[in-house]
């Protein structure tokens, strides 16, 4: 936000499996919000509170979606809570087209979102939950060893737009307190950082798992996330849909409840979960301009 603004600020409450965002409605690109602002807005202690933040923005009011605007009205501009840019979010992008019908700028059905990995499908399910497709999954081979309390795990390395490095673990206790980023090498895998995934088997087609967000420390669930899990679980089992013909569907169990994720023989992915709007109200401007960040979203 720049020190020009006076007026409150709009801000609505959202999440999805508890991957929980502030939403700041900005049609017309006015407000700035610089990676400090976006912090204090996510603190969970002196701000509102988020794992991420929502700019929902016109696409053709934003430098980033110009040429996304005759596909997708919306653009979702990502913020994770630490300020950092991301490229994708899944659990943000359905409570995004939760919003946007909330704010009645489109009805049940389908709606396109633009987002830095493109333009994504979304549709608004009559029993309330919400479907994302969200593109392809990309398999760099090189991946990365991930280490946590002297345990070590090989981690696949899955793009959904984001990057990911998946870790089969026997139990999601060996993931220690995820307060920190588990190291992980070589680093140069991951140039712009990584999102690491612990999963579990818990039966057939269905794992449990634990993220530690890139930019946002560990958190109730992660969409993107969840896909990649789908991925690399679906390739250690010997199921890709792309060889087999036949879609595959997994179950990814996270701390904020359940995703569904499937991967059709195209590649095509599709996630299945709740998206809610929990609360809106308004952002005292002097408070956002105001004040040093001294506490990260924890
Ligand atoms: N929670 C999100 C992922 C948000 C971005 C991520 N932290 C990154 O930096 O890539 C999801 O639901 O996908």
């Amino acid at each position: 936000m720049t020190s020009t603004q006076t007026s409150p600020l709009a801000f609505l409450k959202g999440h999805g499996t508890e991957n929980d965002f502030v939403i700041v409605p900005d049609a017309d690109n006015a407000v700035d919000l610089p990676a400090a602002a976006v912090a204090r807005l996510c603190d969970r202690r002196a701000g509102i509170g988020g794992d991420g933040l929502l700019h929902v923005v016109r696409s053709a009011a934003h430098p980033e979606a110009r040429g996304m605007a005759d596909e997708a009205e919306w653009f979702m501009d990502y913020r994770n809570a630490d300020g950092s840019v991301a490229e994708m979010c899944g659990n943000g992008v359905r409570v995004f087209a939760r919003y946007l019908q909330y704010a009645g700028h489109v009805t049940a059905g389908e709606v396109a979102v633009a987002t830095r990995g493109g333009v994504k499908r979304v549709h608004l399910d009559k029993d309330g939950s919400v479907t994302v497709s969200m593109g392809r999954a990309l398999l760099p081979e090189d991946g990365v060893t991930v280490t946590v309390d002297g345990r070590s795990w090989p981690a696949r390395n899955v793009n959904m737009g984001n990057p990911h490095a998946v870790a089969f673990v026997e139990s999601l206790d060996h993931a220690g307190n995820l307060f920190t980023e588990p190291p992980y090498s070589p680093a140069e895998v991951y140039p712009d950082g990584v999102n690491i995934e612990f999963v579990a088997d818990r039966g057939p087609r269905h794992v449990a798992m634990r993220v530690h967000e890139r930019g946002a420390a560990e958190t109730r669930s992660c969409g993107t996330g969840a896909c990649a899990v789908a991925v690399a679980t679906a390739r250690r089992d010997g199921a890709d849909p792309a060889l087999t013909g036949n879609p595959v569907t997994y179950t990814v169990d996270v701390l904020g409840g359940t995703l569904i994720i499937t991967e059709h023989p195209d590649g095509e992915i599709e996630m299945t979960g709740p998206a809610v709007i929990v609360a809106e109200g308004t952002i005292d401007p002097s408070w956002l301009a105001d004040g040093e960040i001294e506490t990260v979203n924890d």
